[in-house]
Order: C-alpha cells, then sequence, then structure tokens
C-alpha cells in the first residue's frame, strides 16, 4: 500500500486558477520523498489537499490507505504534520505545545528527549511568543514527531533554520525514515532534497512534470557531464571530439573541458589526455539539481494565472545551498 496516493487529483480556485491539474502521484511506503516546485506550482495546495484543508475539484487523495476526505480522523492520528510557517500559541511554552500534541494523539512522549533531539531542550521552559524563527521551526518539527508517526508531512521543514539546524533536521530526517516513517517534504532548497531525499517529483504549473531518483532524472534528460583537466601544455591533435560519447570540447589556456553524454566517458577523456601530456588537475561535475530543476520547469517563477508574471524570470534559487 502506497503512503500517498493521488488520482486524477485537482484543484480549482474560481474560474481562472488551475492551482493542481490531474495530478497522479505516489509515495511509496517508507521513503523519502522531495516535493519540488517554483512559487505557485502547487505544492502547497497538494498538501492541504492530503490534509483535508482544500477541498479537491475533482480527484481522489489517499494518504496510509484512508480517504482524505471521508477518513481525515484516522489519518490525523497516523501522521505528523509541519505546516509552512508553523502556527505556535505565544503564551505557551515549548513543553506545553508538545504535551498539547500529545494529549491530541493519546500519545505519551519522553517530552525532554523530543525536545533535546530538535535541540531546543534549555529553551523547554520559555513561552513560543519569543522564539526566533529557527527555534519556532525546531519545536514544529517536534511537534510534528510526537507519537510516532507513519508518515510525516513537512512544508518547507528547513524555512529559517541555519546550516547546523538543517544538517540536524536532515539527520531526523533519515532516523525517522530508517524507523519506518514515510517522509514527503516540500522544499526550495535543493542541495537539501539531495541530499536527504530516496525519490524527488517535479510540480510546475500545477502538473508533476517528473518523478524519480536524481540519478534517473539527470539520466533521462541527458544533460551531460563534464569534465576539466589542467595540463602542463595542451597537446596538439588530441582529437577528444572522436572519442565515442564526448559531445562537446573547450580549450582556455592550459584547461581541457570536455562535456560528455554519460559520466563514464570522463575515464576515456582522462586516459587520452594522459598519454599526450602531464594532468595536473582533474574537476570532474555531473549535472546539477538546480540544471534538472530549471530545465523541468523552464525557469518558471510563478504560477500560470499571475498576471504580474514576467514570462522569464528566474526561478527563486537564491536558497540553493552552495
Ligand atoms: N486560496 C487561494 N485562492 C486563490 N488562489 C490560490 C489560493 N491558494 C493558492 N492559490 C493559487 O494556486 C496556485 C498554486 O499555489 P500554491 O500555494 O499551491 O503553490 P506552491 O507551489 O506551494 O508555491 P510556494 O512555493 O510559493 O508556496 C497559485 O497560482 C496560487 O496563486
Amino acid at each position: 500500500m502506497p503512503a500517498i496516493e493521488t488520482t486524477a487529483l485537482t484543484k480549482r480556485y474560481g474560474d481562472s486558477v488551475l492551482a493542481v491539474d490531474d495530478l497522479d502521484l505516489t509515495v511509496d511506503d517508507g521513503e523519502i520523498f522531495g516535493f519540488l516546485g517554483p512559487n505557485g506550482a502547487g505544492k502547497s495546495t497538494t498538501l492541504n489537499m492530503l490534509l483535508d484543508f482544500v477541498r479537491p475539484t475533482s480527484g481522489s487523495v489517499t494518504v496510509l490507505g484512508y480517504d482524505a476526505q471521508t477518513e481525515i480522523h484516522e489519518i490525523r492520528k497516523r501522521i505528523g504534520v509541519l505546516p509552512e510557517g508553523a502556527t505556535l500559541y505565544e503564551r505557551l511554552t515549548a513543553r506545553e505545545h508538545v504535551e498539547w500534541v500529545a494529549d491530541t494523539k493519546n500519545a505519551d512522549p519522553d517530552v525532554d528527549a523530543l525536545l533535546e533531539r530538535v535541540g531546543i531542550l534549555e529553551d523547554a521552559d520559555r513561552a513560543a511568543g519569543g522564539f526566533s524563527k529557527g527555534m519556532r521551526q525546531r519545536l514544529g518539527l517536534g511537534m510534528a514527531l510526537v507519537g510516532e508517526p507513519d508518515l510525516l508531512l513537512l512544508d518547507e521543514p528547513s524555512s529559517g533554520l541555519d546550516p547546523a539546524g538543517m544538517q540536524e533536521m536532515r539527520e531526523i530526517l533519515r532516523e525517522e525514515a530508517d524507523r519506518g516513517t514515510t517522509v514527503f517534504f516540500s522544499s526550495h532548497i535543493l542541495g537539501e532534497v539531495e541530499a536527504v531525499c530516496d525519490r524527488i517529483g517535479i510540480m510546475s504549473e500545477g502538473t508533476l512534470v517528473t518523478t524519480g531518483t536524481i540519478d534517473d532524472l539527470q539520466g533521462e534528460l541527458d544533460l551531460g557531464a563534464s569534465i576539466s583537466l589542467e595540463v602542463a601544455s595542451v597537446p596538439e591533435d588530441l582529437a577528444l571530439e572522436s572519442l565515442e560519447g564526448v559531445r562537446s570540447v573547450a580549450v582556455e589556456g592550459t584547461t581541457i573541458t570536455a562535456t560528455c553524454v554519460d559520466p563514464a566517458v570522463k575515464v576515456d577523456v582522462v586516459e587520452r589526455v594522459a598519454a599526450a601530456t602531464a594532468v595536473e588537475d582533474i574537476i570532474s561535475e555531473d549535472a546539477s539539481l538546480e540544471e534538472l530543476f530549471n530545465t523541468y520547469t523552464h525557469g518558471r517563477g510563478r504560477g500560470r494565472n499571475d498576471s504580474e508574471a514576467a514570462p522569464d524570470e528566474p526561478v527563486r534559487t537564491a536558497e540553493v545551498e552552495a
């Protein structure tokens, strides 16, 4: 049984906005699935339909085998949710927030251990009203983890976290997946998705444009892999272009760069160059997730119905990690 299954899922807002368009999405039990897409692609609307916060115009959703519209109470007992910009009660402490979720879920967590796990044990008895954005996010994650959920649904989980916090978040997601929890999260932070996900899905304009492992997607797109060699001197008659699988060759000073159809061809390039001259340095790069993302979404930055959207506005990639 898949953890999440949507069939022909569609959401219209009014007559003009088609936020999610005929979405068939399957998230398998136990996987970490990253849900990517530019602003306005339909990610939050999809998440909200999984939680029955938003009713689909048509199509169906099952979560952990339950129908999201008729059996949402069964679903809520078994999932942990971190909504975008987690809403907290300003006067309640971190501990009280966790206890409140534990009550609603009939769970009996070790509250101190849980707060320590998300890095806010020292602030356990402070009112959440004074928390920084990162602390709020940590508390939100702690609340999502209450009751050892079978599925975690996280909207932009790294939002507001510093690099150490992001790393801790990733470790927690991995630990949860190792425990058998399915993790479904949306993100703009491509490095995070690359580091932690088993599979990704890319949304663009309400449509799921692709799903697969990052390796699958890199192979599918045939963006090529490049290799640069720093050499003592550039030999004449290298004829790298004649090697099977080499798409293009550029020489700048003493740097030779070859773009290869298949990463395996890079070895042939190194061997041919090394036979002719001393190789001093090698830099090898596969197509990055950012290139994949931009290729699949055609660099779209906003919803299709946003009349202000410039047609060639770049995708928001400022948060892409180095
Ligand atoms: N309540 C609403 N009323 C009208 N239109 C809406 C509503 N909620 C979302 N939309 C529209 O639906 C489309 C998809 O929005 P959604 O918030 O699902 O995208 P997203 O991928 O989560 O974007 P972001 O990354 O910016 O959060 C957008 O065009 C948005 O303007």
